[in-house]
């Protein structure tokens, strides 16, 4: 018999189902949201009870500790998710699930409250409990005694407890009853701890805190000690966030937010920010590991379910927050992106992209074709002629920020006409060649007084009778591979004629045309200078195989603005390299 070989380790017994993950700081800090509590008090969103399962399977993605779920016994749909997740249908592998909701009435046995019983009903581990701590509010709100309140309080807190819940407290207006009677919060606090609740979370239910009162009043908070101080924060005065991280310097290791700041009135301290925040200045890994990274994702697709466009502005997510306009920063970032950004954006899943305006120099314009692949280092003439382009046209109404396909092209152009020799000898390099040439145009839109009804192709649909009927016919000459090509069609407009025109007469020798969309048109009017026409600034947005362009074009009359975009639109499908390839 040999005896066991003790060098090897035992064998670690594998988990069924993924591991949980956690923050380094395990239980020692808490990020704790509540999109789908406070989030969902804000004016326009409603989720439904499918909407609510996703957003908290996102959320325990990126990482939090706690995701409060909503009030269950308050409404039909918050008690039906608490369902839903006991049920299995959601399983977290981050985050613990938190019941919202309040202390028993005032004079009413906490066994006989129902919303209590609710709150056990849910079966969520742990339960948030909200608490009048300014004694106005117990004064005038729940029409009670100071004291009733406090048993409201402890009452409540115990009896959750006892069944085996975590609670904890959020005191209500503590930032306000703190000015007006500071023992008062402190009592209530107190009492919540003493029945056995573990964090005692100051509410700045109004909003109306500035960070150095919060500091101030959450350092005095933490001298007192005898619990663990939580923060939440409303965004009435726009400090929300500076108000959470000023807490956590303070002292306090559990921090409410919602997702994108959504939240009653102003909102909430967006969770994002403050997370950011505190990972990448405070240097606190309250995430795990690979949480900071899904930021931009989980925000965007959490403002999908919302149902709300993504604030493009928004601190570290947005689209927009490492976007840089000015001239001045991209020659600064040429040398060091650092030079000009708080962070590397690569942290937070998101992207630095350079604007093209009539602000960049020419730093912005070789880093922009460096985007776009062209490498400009060595080209001086044509940098200086994009620059030069592109601010005299924006002086007269074009924008290329929004337009980045009509930049690629612009550029193109300037690279082929920088060596006219080399771009008639490579006729076939998109680099050289735009793809077909337009000889001409014509649009006819025209109208039979007293002819009405439904329109025939061609014409404007409208309710039978109602209207009149308006027929749009365009005509395209174009050479196309040293062919010319005429091609006529009707559309719904004279811009849906022309489409229907342009992309007739090439599709021939382009075929991936029939796919491409046009997915979006803008028309904007820019008031001309004194005494002048004004000028008509179109923007098309195009989309094939899992890919968006947008154009622009700019003139007088729309129909010309219109063309210029829809003839650009067409140029980069065919002419740059993308994934056409693919089917
Ligand atoms: C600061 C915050 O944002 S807290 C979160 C607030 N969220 C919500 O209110 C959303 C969900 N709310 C609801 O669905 C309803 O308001 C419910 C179901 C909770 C209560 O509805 P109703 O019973 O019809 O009462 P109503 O909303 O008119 O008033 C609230 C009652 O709770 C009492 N109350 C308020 N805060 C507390 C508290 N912390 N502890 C105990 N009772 C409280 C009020 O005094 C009032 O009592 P009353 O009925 O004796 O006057
Ligand atoms: C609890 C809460 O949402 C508040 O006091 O603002």
């Amino acid at each position: 018999m040999t005896s066991p070989d003790r060098s090897v380790p035992p064998v670690v017994p594998t988990r069924s189902g993924p591991a949980p993950r956690r923050s380094p700081l395990g239980d020692a800090f808490h990020v704790f949201d509540t999109t789908l509590r406070d989030g969902a008090q804000r004016e326009g969103i409603t989720y439904s009870v499918t909407d609510k399962l996703a957003v908290a399977g996102l959320l325990d993605e990126l990482g939090v500790g706690f995701i409060e779920g909503g009030w269950p016994g308050a409404m039909p749909k918050d008690t039906e998710f608490f369902a839903r997740v006991a049920a299995g249908e959601l399983s977290l592998r981050t985050a613990q699930l938190v019941a919202f909701g309040s202390t028993r009435k005032a004079g009413r046995r906490v066994q006989d409250d129902r919303q209590v019983q609710a709150l056990l009903d849910s079966q969520a581990p742990v339960v948030t409990l909200v608490a009048k701590s300014d004694v106005r509010h117990v004064e005038h709100a729940l029409r009670t005694t100071l004291e009733e309140n406090l048993a409201m309080v402890s009452d409540t807190v115990r009896h959750l407890v006892e069944h085996g819940r975590r609670v904890f407290l959020d005191g209500e207006h503590f930032f306000d009853g703190y000015r007006a009677d500071r023992d008062y919060g402190l009592r209530v606090a107190e009492a919540a701890v003493a029945a056995g609740a573990d964090v005692v979370v100051l509410c700045d239910t109004n909003g109306g805190m500035l960070p150095m009162g919060v500091h101030r009043v959450v350092t005095e908070v933490a001298e007192r000690g005898g619990f663990r101080i939580g923060i939440h924060c409303q965004d009435d005065t726009g400090c929300a966030v500076a108000n959470t991280v000023a807490a956590v310097e303070a002292g306090a290791t559990h921090v409410q937010c919602t997702a994108n700041g959504y939240g009653e009135r102003a909102g909430n301290a967006d969770l994002f920010a403050v997370v950011g925040n505190l990972v990448t200045k405070l240097d606190l890994p309250v995430l795990p590991p690979d949480g900071l990274v899904e930021m931009v994702r989980v925000s965007h697709a959490l403002a999908e379910l919302a149902n709300i466009a993504p604030n493009t502005h928004q601190a570290y997510v947005g689209s927009s927050a490492f976007a840089h306009k000015a001239g001045l920063h991209a020659s600064a970032i040429k040398v060091d992106p650092e030079l000009y950004n708080h962070l590397d954006p690569a942290v937070v899943g998101n992207d630095m992209h350079i604007l093209i305006t009539e602000m960049a120099g020419r730093a912005s314009v070789e880093l922009k074709a460096r985007e776009l692949g062209v490498e400009l280092a060595d080209r001086p003439d044509v940098v200086e002629r994009v620059v030069d382009t592109v601010k005299q046209r924006e002086a007269t109404g074009w924008s290329y920020e929004a337009a980045d396909a009509s930049f690629e092209l612009l550029l193109h152009d300037a690279i082929a006409a920088a060596d006219p020799d080399a771009a008639a000898a490579r006729p076939g390099d998109p680099t050289k060649d735009r793809g077909f040439r337009v000889e001409s145009y014509r649009v006819i839109v025209d109208s039979t007084p007293g002819a009405t009804g439904v329109a025939e192709a061609g014409g404007d649909t409208a309710a039978a009778g109602s209207v009149p009927v308006v027929n749009s016919e365009a005509t395209v000459k174009v050479w196309v591979g040293g062919t010319r090509v005429i091609a006529t069609a009707e559309g719904n407009g004279p811009v849906h004629a022309l489409d229907s025109a342009l992309r007739q007469a090439v599709v021939g020798r382009y075929p991936e045309l029939e796919k491409v969309e046009l997915t979006d048109y803008k028309v904007r009017i820019l008031a001309g200078s004194a005494g002048t026409d004004s000028i008509t600034r179109v923007l098309v947005s195009s989309a094939w195989n899992g890919r968006e362009w947008t154009t622009v074009g700019v003139h007088p009359n729309v129909v010309e603005a219109s063309w210029q975009a829809l003839v650009d639109a067409m140029v980069w499908a065919v002419t740059r390299p993308h994934p056409a390839a693919a089917p």
